[in-house]
C-alpha cells in the first residue's frame, strides 16, 4: 500500500456514491466493489447504508459471502453504517431468519431499534478518537448495540432523549461500525478516521 489506500465501498445496494465521494475527500483511492477481484484489490472496505437482508441475499448471489468473511478472518479493516454494521455483527436481533451476517465485530445489534420510538432523527454525539465539534449523526431506521464483547471499544451513544445511552459507535482492531450516516452531513471525520485506521493497518 502507498500512502494513499485503496478503499473498497461495497456496491451491491444502498447509499454508495456518497461514500465514495467522502473517502476520496479523505486522501484515498475509492472504488465500488462488486465482484472478487475488485475485493481482493482493496485495502479496507466500507459497508453502507442500506437494507442489511437485501444486502446479505446479495452478498450471496454475487458469491462475495465468504470471500468476505475470509477478508475480515484476516484482518482487512472496514466500516459499516447502519446496515453495514448490522451485516459486520456476530449477532443480530429482530431480522429474518435467513439473514446472513459477516461476524467481523463481536457485538449484538438490534435492527431498526429505534423505529419502536421515531424512525428517523439527528443528534449531535460526543465521539472517542474525534476532536473538536460533536459529531452531527443521522440516524435512518436505524440499528442500536445491545452487546459489546471484550475486544469492543464503546466510541459514541446517544446523548438523551427516549433512547439515551444506546450505544451507536463501536470499534474492534481494524473494524468500525456506525449506527448513522456520516455520508450525508458533509462533516469527513468519521471517513478521515476510517482512512487513518486503513493507513495505519
Ligand atoms: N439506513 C439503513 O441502513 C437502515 C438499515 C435497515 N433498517 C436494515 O435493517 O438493514
Amino acid at each position: 500500500m502507498t500512502n494513499q489506500p485503496t478503499i473498497g465501498v461495497l456496491a451491491l445496494q444502498g447509499d454508495v456514491r456518497e461514500h465514495l465521494a467522502a473517502l476520496e475527500s479523505s486522501g484515498a483511492r475509492a472504488i465500488g466493489v462488486r465482484r472478487l477481484s475488485e475485493l481482493e484489490s482493496v485495502d479496507g472496505l466500507v459497508i453502507p447504508g442500506g437494507e442489511s437482508t437485501t444486502m446479505s441475499r446479495l452478498l450471496s448471489v454475487f458469491e462475495l459471502l465468504e470471500p468476505l468473511r475470509a477478508r475480515l478472518k484476516d484482518g482487512m479493516p472496514a466500516y459499516g453504517s447502519c446496515a453495514g454494521m448490522i451485516l459486520l455483527a456476530s449477532e443480530i436481533l429482530d431480522t429474518r431468519p435467513d439473514a446472513q451476517h459477516l461476524d467481523g465485530l463481536d457485538i449484538t445489534v438490534r435492527r431498526n431499534a429505534f423505529g419502536r420510538q421515531v424512525d428517523s432523527f439527528e443528534a449531535d454525539l460526543d465521539f472517542t478518537g474525534i476532536d473538536g465539534d460533536p459529531v452531527r449523526a443521522v440516524f435512518i431506521r436505524a440499528p442500536w448495540v445491545e452487546r459489546v464483547g471484550p475486544g469492543v471499544d464503546v466510541l459514541a451513544r446517544v446523548p438523551e432523549g427516549p433512547a439515551a445511552d444506546h450505544i451507536v459507535a463501536v470499534r474492534q482492531g481494524p473494524v468500525l461500525a456506525t449506527s448513522f450516516h456520516p455520508e450525508v452531513t458533509g462533516d469527513g471525520r468519521v471517513h478521515q478516521l476510517f482512512v487513518d485506521m486503513v493507513r495505519g493497518n
